[in-house]
Formats: C-alpha cells, structure tokens, sequence
C-alpha cells in the first residue's frame, strides 16, 4: 500500500478496520457489496469547514446529492449542517432526516411546480434560481400561494474548475445558472416580482477541484456582480460560494477547506463583505472519503490479454469508473503479506464491459478474498441503479467500535414492488 489511507481506516493486526471495527466482520455479517462509512471521518471533514468559516456568519449546507441516506443527514444536521437539496425527492428525505426547513437551499436547473409548492409550504430558505424562465414559474407559484419565495440567483462566473468536463459547471457551455452578462438585468427582473424576495447570489462552479485559482477566480467574479447589483439597489443578504472542493482518490492534492476558506475570506474583508452571511454547498468533500464498498472476489480469471477479477459490486453500485473512468482505490481487506501481486482488472457481474470498478491493479488475492473500494463515501451509493435487477448495496455508519446497519439490503421483492403484472 504506497500511498495513506484516508482517515479512521487504518490497518491493524493485519486488516483493514474503519474506526474500530474490523471490515472483515462486518462483511461476514452483513454480506457484499456493502458500504461502510465513518463518522468520524465525517465529523472531521466537516470541522475543517467549520474552522475555516469560524468567526463568520456562515451556514454550511451539505450537498446531499453526494451522499443521501438518511442517517448520513442526520450525522451532519446534527452536527450544525442545512441542507442543499434538488429534488423534491430530497426535500423529503432533507426533512425525514430532521433539518430545519429554513436551512434547506433549492438548487437545480429544473425544478418542477409541484416541487417549487411543496418547498413552499415548508418554507425553505432560499431557492437557487438558474434561469428567467424558472423565475418567473416560482414568482406565480408564490404569489398563488399568497407568499414570498426567497430566492438568490446562480450566476455562471465562467471560470475554468480544470476538472472532468462532466463534473464542470461553471463555464459558458454549461447548462448551470445564469449568464454572467445577463445577471444584472435578471437580479433588477426579480426584485421586481411581487411573488419574490431577492436575498442572495449563489454560485458553484464544478466539483473535485484540486485547485485554488478557480475558487479564487469565481470569488473576484461574484463579488463584482454583488457590487454591480447593489450599486442597481438590489441589497443582497448572504453570499452562497457552492460545494466543489475535491478529495484525495489517487494521491489528488486539493486545499484542505481550513485552508481554502481563509484566503477566500480575505476577498471578501478587503471588499468590504466581510459581514455578510457566507453559504456553502459542499458535497463530496464531507463524504466522499468517510465511505468504503466492500466486494468480495467471485471469481478469478486469468487471461491471454487480461487477468479478471470478478468482483461482487458493480457499476450499479459504484457507477463512477463507468461512468467517467474515474479512479477509486482499491484494497485487499486482509492483504496476503508474503503472496506475488498480479495484475488485474477488477470488473463487477453486470452484462457490460463498461463495467469494471479498476483497470490493471496489482493486487495479490485470491477467490473468496474481500476488497475494499476507498473514497466510496460520495456519488457512490447515491448514484447506485437497479440495472441488471441487482438490488441496491446494504450501508453501516462506524462510530467507535459500533458498527449500526443504516439500510438493508434491497430484495428482488422491493424492486419489483410498484410494478403491476397483466392479467
Ligand atoms: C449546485 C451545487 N451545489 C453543490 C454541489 C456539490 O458539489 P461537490 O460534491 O463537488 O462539493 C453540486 C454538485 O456539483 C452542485 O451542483
Ligand atoms: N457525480 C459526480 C459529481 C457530480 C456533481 C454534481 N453537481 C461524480 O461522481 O464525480
């Protein structure tokens, strides 16, 4: 193993442990693919925002579309977090797992009336509105409901995240927010809609960035278009900066958020901003390194070209090698100190060759051995399909040396439960 492992997971008496629980056990008794994940990892991922913000008004709204189980959420509620949800789906779940309404932001390009009525009624915090068109549906949707929605427009700064093109949102060419030439004029539409509140300006510009110079770009941006929409007599509350801060998944080397948040901070001091309320909307960097899947090895399979280990999980539960080749490590449980390495490409059961989790990995393992796939904590579980008709993974919160079952296993039987046979 060359390069550390990430928090809370540690080697001990030869085996990987999260915490205090061995990883070994918790496969045995709860089955594979399962994911496990940390919450202390959690706690101190979010503790590096927090020292970073310390001092501020500030709200740290988990992204919870990296990671939404519930009892995920309610690690971070509990802890001080609001939500940042996109759904209606994930309002539901925002409010199952008990967040104050008021800490719960909307974002999203799409947002349907239904959702935009239901967001109402339980009166979010802020919507993050991303085009004209949307702005103008939610103004009728408020003013029939006889309220006020409050809103902050997302502002597209046009800067270069320097991430996966799928993961970047920031740029002209993304479908996100609201065109940086156009923002002005959309801020002086709103103010004057009568079914609406301005409050702030949001902004998120993509996701894993390893980098300080976008954030540091996007900051400079947004605080021109707050100065230039003040100046038009649209006064703004709060100043939301997004998610996007990337984790360590290969030897990745992103500003630590304590880090990060100082130097954004002084932007704002030397603009004169520096009393208004700071949102974020971090996602992958409060999870994504708190979770593990754990597979077992089905099958070996040597090959003229390619050696095979078939593996238990698959694209369904883990879609991000699929889906944008990107990189997860990948070790054994209980490494075979003294055995030869081969080098394998780790593929999971699903009828696709698009379905590997590892490409050319040496690993010394054997049938029936277990894997851990690291930095599973984000977009894993939360991006896991029924493709295949496999069911989704069982999850564990680690605390200490508890392990709790977060959720089952999903059966043939829940996959098949709102569908109807012909007579
Ligand atoms: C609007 C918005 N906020 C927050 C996030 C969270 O991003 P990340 O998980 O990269 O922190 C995303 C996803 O990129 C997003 O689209
Ligand atoms: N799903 C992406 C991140 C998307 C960010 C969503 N705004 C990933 O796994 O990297």
């Amino acid at each position: 193993m060359s390069l550390p492992l990430p928090a809370h997971l540690t080697l001990r008496h030869g085996e990987l442990h999260f915490e205090d629980v061995p990883l070994e056990r918790l496969a045995r008794e709860h089955g594979t693919p399962l994911f496990v994940y940390s919450k202390a990892a959690i706690l101190q991922a979010l503790a590096a925002y927090q020292r970073g913000l310390a001092g501020r008004k500030h709200l740290i709204c988990y992204a919870m579309k990296a990671n939404s189980s519930l009892a995920i959420l309610q690690v971070l509620v509990r802890a001080g977090c609001g939500l940042d949800i996109v759904s209606g789906g994930e309002l539901e779940r925002a409010l199952a797992a008990g967040c104050a309404p008021e800490r719960i932001v909307f974002s999203g390009v799409g947002k349907q009336r239904g959702e935009m009525r239901r967001a109402l009624e339980v009166g979010i915090g802020c919507f993050n509105v991303e085009s004209r068109a949307e702005l103008d549906v939610l103004d009728e949707v408020a003013r029939s409901m006889g309220l006020r929605a409050r809103v902050s427009i997302r502002v597209n700064p046009d800067v270069d995240a320097k991430t996966h093109p799928y993961i970047s949102t920031g740029l002209k060419g993304n479908k996100f927010g609201i065109a940086h030439s156009e923002v002005l004029q959309t801020y002086r539409h709103a103010a004057a809609c009568a079914g609406l509140e301005v409050v702030g300006i949001d902004c998120h510009i993509g996701s894993q960035i390893t980098e300080v110079a976008p954030y540091l770009d996007a900051m400079d941006r947004v605080l021109d278009l707050v100065a230039a929409i003040e100046a038009a007599g649209v006064p703004l509350h709060h100043i939301d900066f997004g998610g996007g801060l990337g984790i360590d998944y290969n030897g990745d080397t992103p500003p630590a958020a304590d880090a990060l948040w100082p130097q954004l901070l002084a932007k704002l001091d030397a603009r004169g901003y520096g009393e208004r309320t700071v949102m974020i909307e971090p996602g992958r960097s409060l999870v994504g390194n708190a979770g593990v899947c754990l597979t077992e090895v089905l099958f070996t399979k040597p090959g003229e070209q390619k050696n095979f280990l078939i593996v238990d999980a698959a694209m369904n539960d883990l879609p991000r090698p699929a889906m944008y080749q990107a990189f997860h490590r990948i070790e054994p449980v209980r490494p075979r100190a003294d055995a030869a390495s081969t080098v394998w490409d780790v593929v999971g059961p699903v009828c696709e060759s698009g379905d590997w989790l590892g490409r050319d990995r040496a690993l010394a393992v054997q049938q029936g051995d277990l894997l851990a796939v690291l930095s599973a904590g984000a977009y894993c579980m939360a991006m896991a399909s029924n493709y295949n008709t496999r069911g989704r993974a069982a999850e564990v919160l680690v605390d200490g040396a508890m392990a709790t079952p977060i959720r089952q296993r999903e059966s043939a039987a829940d996959q098949m439960r709102l569908e109807t046979l012909l007579p």
